[in-house]
């Protein structure tokens, strides 16, 4: 079974994923790790160094080697991946357990206050131009990620709820 997680970036993907694959006795595997073992660079690095579109190709590759490799496996993508290469259609030609971890704009800039220092795209904006960023952002992507399967609704519910949620609905 493979069960991938999709979502803007703080949504909750690597927390519920591994929880998930806790609860699941399967491996987790975080295409943002993935990607920075393979390069042997941190991301942020890589957007400095070789830009984005270079990472945007980067990433579709691994998430079709790990979509290949792995027969059980709980994926977390990175925040952009629905949004690129065609990898929503990469994505749910493996599996119909895909899970869009939605959260309200206000959700994200609480939780992104605090954790811009290794989101390349955010890093360098100041806070108070954070919730502008993110609305227009998420307006941009929710398209990509409404593709998903499944919608779960994963603002002010624990990531221990989020997943037994998961749990229920998987096939
Ligand atoms: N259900 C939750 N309730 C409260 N805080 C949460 C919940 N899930 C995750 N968090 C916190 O929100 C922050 C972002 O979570 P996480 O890193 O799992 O998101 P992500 O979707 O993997 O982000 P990215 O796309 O940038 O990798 C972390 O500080 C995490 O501890
Ligand atoms: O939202 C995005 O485009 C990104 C999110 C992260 O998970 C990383 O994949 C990278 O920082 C880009
Ligand atoms: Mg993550």
């Amino acid at each position: 079974m493979k069960i991938v997680l999709v979502g803007y970036m703080g949504s909750g993907k690597t927390t519920v994923g591994q929880l998930l694959a806790e609860k699941l006795n399967m491996d987790f595997l975080d295409l943002d790790d993935y990607i920075e073992t393979q390069l042997n660079t941190k991301i942020p690095d890589i957007f400095k160094e070789k830009g984005e579109i270079f990472f945007r190709k980067a990433e579709h590759q691994y998430l079709q080697e790990v979509l290949e490799k792995q027969d059980a496996l709980v994926l977390a993508t990175g925040g952009g991946t629905p949004c690129y290469s065609g990898n929503m259609d990469l994505i749910n030609s493996k599996t119909e357990n895909v899970f869009y971890l939605k959260l309200s704009i206000p959700g994200l800039i609480e939780r992104l206050y605090k954790e811009k220092e290794h989101r390349p795209l955010i890093k360098h904006l100041a806070d108070e131009d954070l919730p502008e960023f993110i609305g227009k952002h998420l307006f941009e992507r929710s398209p990509f990620y409404a593709i998903s399967k499944h919608t779960i609704v994963a603002g002010a519910r624990t990531a221990d709820e989020i997943a037994n949620e998961i749990l229920e609905k998987l096939v």
